[in-house]
């Protein structure tokens, strides 16, 4: 049976995105291309991280004994195992209720996932800012790419990073729900709800991250 490095799995309540405040079982992989000044998640990144082996025995234990409807996929970043769309599919054919997450960082080619049957996939994609210092990385053309289901993610650390997200809305993005989501602690959350209402930014969500407001924000397995 195949075997995937990860470097946790638990089970919390999403405190992010469109299905903020549902419980979900978050499967984490190591490594990451990017080194986002903010990043939280960091510690899954380094070269010598500690990792354990999952099969989609234990991701389906977990499902029948906790009634899993919502996996989110991250890390580190998913989309550089190069086995994803197989972990996607075997999580498909557990059964006809889940769906998945997958929180990418927008540097990675999302033709990667396009044999994938995305009913019950959705993507939740950074757009990198300013602040993360890694915004020459991403890819624009991942945006058409993205449908109506799909998020969107811009993580806020600053006003320029505000201006900029406001421009790629305007210039680049076709389908999918934009949200704002402040750098944890860099940036006053009622500041960009300022910047929305003076820019008619009606069609973006702002969300903070709960996880980081119910525990400690440097927990892990939350
Ligand atoms: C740890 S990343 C893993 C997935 C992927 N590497 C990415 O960056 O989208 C998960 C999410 O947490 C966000 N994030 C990381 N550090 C953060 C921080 N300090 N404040 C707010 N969001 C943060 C990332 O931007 C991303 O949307
Ligand atoms: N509770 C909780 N929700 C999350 N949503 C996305 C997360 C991530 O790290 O990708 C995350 C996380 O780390 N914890
Ligand atoms: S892309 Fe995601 S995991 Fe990688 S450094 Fe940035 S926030 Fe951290
Ligand atoms: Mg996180």
């Amino acid at each position: 049976m195949k075997q995937y490095k990860i470097v946790e799995k638990f089970i919390s309540i999403n405190g992010e995105g469109q299905r903020a405040g549902e419980i979900s079982l978050f499967i984490r992989f190591p490594s990451c291309n990017l080194k986002c000044t903010y990043c939280d998640t960091m510690w899954a990144n380094e070269k010598n991280v500690n990792t354990i082996y999952i099969t989609i025995e234990d991701i389906k234990n977990d499902i029948n004994m906790y009634n899993i409807k919502n996996i989110t996929l991250t890390g580190g970043e998913p989309l550089l195992q190069d086995d994803i769309s197989v972990v996607i599919q075997e999580i498909l054919s557990i059964n006809n209720k889940i769906n998945i997450e997958i929180e990418t960082n927008g540097s990675i080619d999302l033709s990667k996932l396009e044999k994938i049957n995305r009913e019950r996939v959705y993507i939740t994609m950074d757009y990198k800012l300013p602040t993360s210092k890694m915004e020459g990385l991403m890819k624009i053309e991942n945006f058409d790419k993205l449908t109506h289901k799909d998020t969107i993610k811009f993580v806020i650390g600053s006003n320029y990073d505000l201006i900029r997200a406001k421009n790629i809305i305007k210039n680049y993005i076709k389908e999918g729900k934009v949200y704002f989501s402040p750098v944890f602690k860099e940036i006053e959350p009622k500041y960009i709800v300022e910047f929305m209402k003076e820019h008619k930014l009606t069609d973006v969500r702002l969300q903070l991250q709960m996880h980081k407001i119910i525990w400690n924000p440097d927990e892990r397995g939350v």
